[in-house]
């Protein structure tokens, strides 16, 4: 409860008044229907009775079951839509408030989850959550309510009676549910995992389908997937019988409250403390409370799944995401950082689990240098363009850009001077386009086709039908190297005057990264340019060149960059 009210609570504290009608609803709509049963018992009964006895004035009673039964339906299908209006709505705002937690995560956080066990959460997990409002809390609140209104009602009749019906509907509505809720809370528990770890196989079979195919891993997978099934069936089958158990114990306690009520009202009839017909009327009404038990014990059984939901869901939206700005970070002043200046990073370090990889490393690029930056795989040049793009937080040291600490700085206007072109690029399903605008909305399509051109893209494109051509998921309509043409294109169209380029030329042949390399000089103009490759780059495109190695960088070499070349030596089409 105090983990789904943590999720719900903003939502519904801001619709109160629409929560407040749902319950409302329900309300109305058990009051209608226990009102029908008791002036039903009460009119046929009365009706029988004086068929043979005395004149009966059977208008009211039968105005009544009219009346109710009109107000029974209208308040049943307004309950419905109210009730579902409450709970598809508050899911939605969970989904969209964990998807805004999510995005703000920073590559590490989120590399800590799997894929599918991600979606699980936005999904199943958010989906479970609605068994709580329409299952738990508004047949909860409608017998608390109804139940203690009808036994008073009886209890006017007959005390005994009276007492004994709160006493079952207690046993019924609270007492029951929650032993069922505690003896299902380890199945609900294993639902939400399994069906979190069949997500997350089926979406990892199918990104390394292929390399699970040649490597023959087909059946480990099969087995793995039919394993979490089995578990998942077992925990579902655990939960289906607990539940089924604990209805069947809840019908035997209302048969023998039947029986009871029967037995007792019998005895006070034949001793004329009450006449049939009111007796009969309230003996089918207390019946018809008996509607409102049911989905408490199919809510009680799936608590233990909802707990479990809520708590995968907090686990994402409770933490302090990277990007999120805490209550401190919006009451610092943000800070501004100039349209140029001098890239400075002084005696930086930066570890993973206390293993440093940077350590006390010091550069200097002033504005409009290109750089290049190479060194042993796993030697820190990601990692290092990681921290000035405050990605990835440094244990010591400052990064500054005209003079300004980028810690002060918020996000958006960070990544509003400085590009980055990671080795992981995605290509979004859309057109070449959409891909391309994510970098500038407002770019005209002549600018796309500059960009394009730059990268040697722009005969390809034409081909596939310009720059409305669908490029499918992942972009599996273009090559790798064409992808990673198309990601250096919307790096190109950025107007940030920092860019950081994260082995910008991989999977592309020597002559095409050449001419690429070369073309920098001039598409760059006078941006500062840090590029971290492996590659060879040809003479003139950077100003200098370091060695990243034991966490530091290593000056290795000083060129003589062509500044602001007016024409490329290579025509790109
Ligand atoms: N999230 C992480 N958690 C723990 N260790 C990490 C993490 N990211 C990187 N590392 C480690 O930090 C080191 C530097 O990684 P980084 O990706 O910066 O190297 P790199 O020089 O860019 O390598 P490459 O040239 O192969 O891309 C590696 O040893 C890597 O295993």
């Amino acid at each position: 409860m105090k983990l789904w009210w943590q999720l719900a609570e903003p939502w519904i504290k801001q619709h109160w008044r629409l929560s407040l009608l749902a319950l409302f609803l329900a309300l109305s709509t058990v009051f209608a229907g226990v009102g029908l049963l008791t002036v039903s018992g009460w009119f046929l009964t009365g009706a029988f009775l004086a068929g043979s006895a005395q004149a009966f004035n059977l208008f009211l009673p039968s105005a009544l079951v009219r009346g109710m039964s009109m107000w029974r339906i209208a308040s049943r299908y307004a309950e419905r839509v109210c009730g579902h209006m409450v709970t598809l709505d508050l899911q939605a705002e969970i989904r969209t408030g964990s998807f805004a937690r999510l995005a703000a995560f920073k590559p590490a956080q989120l590399a800590q989850y799997r894929d599918g066990d991600l979606l699980a959460r936005l999904i199943n997990d958010i989906e479970r959550l609605d068994t709580f409002f329409l299952l738990i809390i508004t047949p909860v609140f409608t017998a608390v309510i109804a139940g203690a209104f009808f036994s008073l009602l009886m209890g006017t009749a007959l005390p005994m009676v009276g007492w004994i019906l709160l006493l079952v509907l207690c046993l019924a509505s609270g007492v029951l549910p929650y032993l069922l809720a505690r003896q299902t809370a380890k199945a609900g528990l294993d639902v939400q995992a399994a069906n979190a770890e069949l997500r997350a196989l089926a979406h990892e079979a199918i990104a390394a389908h292929t390399d699970l195919l040649v490597f023959g891993m087909t059946p480990m997978v099969q087995e793995q997937f039919d394993q979490a099934g089995l578990r998942l069936a077992k925990a579902q089958q655990r939960l289906t019988q607990a539940g089924s158990f604990g209805t069947l114990v809840q019908q035997l306690l209302m048969g023998a409250l039947v029986l009871a009520l029967l037995w007792l009202g019998a005895n006070a009839q034949a001793q004329q403390e009450l006449s049939a017909p009111v007796w009969v009327g309230l003996l089918l009404g207390a019946m018809g409370l008996f509607e409102i038990l049911s989905p408490i014990m199919r809510g009680a059984a799936g608590l233990g799944a909802v707990q479990a939901a809520a708590r995968r869901i907090q686990d994402i939206t409770a933490g302090t995401a990277a990007n999120t700005p805490t209550e401190t970070d919006k009451a610092l002043p943000t800070a501004m950082l100039p349209a140029t200046g001098t890239l400075q990073l002084q005696d930086i370090c930066v570890a993973y689990d206390n293993k440093p990889v940077l350590n006390g490393l010091d550069l200097y690029v002033d504005h409009g240098q290109r750089i290049a930056i190479r060194g042993l795989s796993g030697t820190g040049k990601t990692t290092l363009l990681m921290a000035i793009m405050q990605i990835q937080p440094l244990s010591s040291g400052t990064i500054t850009y005209g003079g300004v600490n980028l810690s002060t700085v918020s996000s958006p206007v960070l990544y509003r001077h400085m590009a980055l072109l990671s080795q992981h690029s995605p290509v979004f399903m859309g057109t070449i386009a959409h891909n391309l605008r994510l970098a500038d909305p407002e770019a005209p399509d002549e600018r796309l086709w500059e960009v394009l051109k730059q990268v040697h893209l722009a005969a390809h494109v034409e081909q596939i039908g310009g720059l409305d051509a669908w490029v499918g998921e992942g972009g599996n309509t273009l090559s790798t190297g064409q992808i990673r043409r198309l990601c250096l294109a919307r790096v190109l169209l950025s107007k940030a005057s920092v860019w950081l380029l994260d082995e910008p030329t991989a999977g592309l042949d020597k002559a095409t990264a050449d001419a690429w390399f070369t073309n920098l000089q001039q598409v760059a103009k006078d941006r500062t340019v840090l590029i971290v490759t492996h590659a060879d780059v040809p003479e003139g495109v950077v100003d200098a060149s370091y060695i990243l190695t034991d966490g530091r960088l290593q000056f290795q070499a000083q060129q003589k960059a062509q500044k602001n070349v007016e024409k490329n030596t290579e025509e790109w089409v």
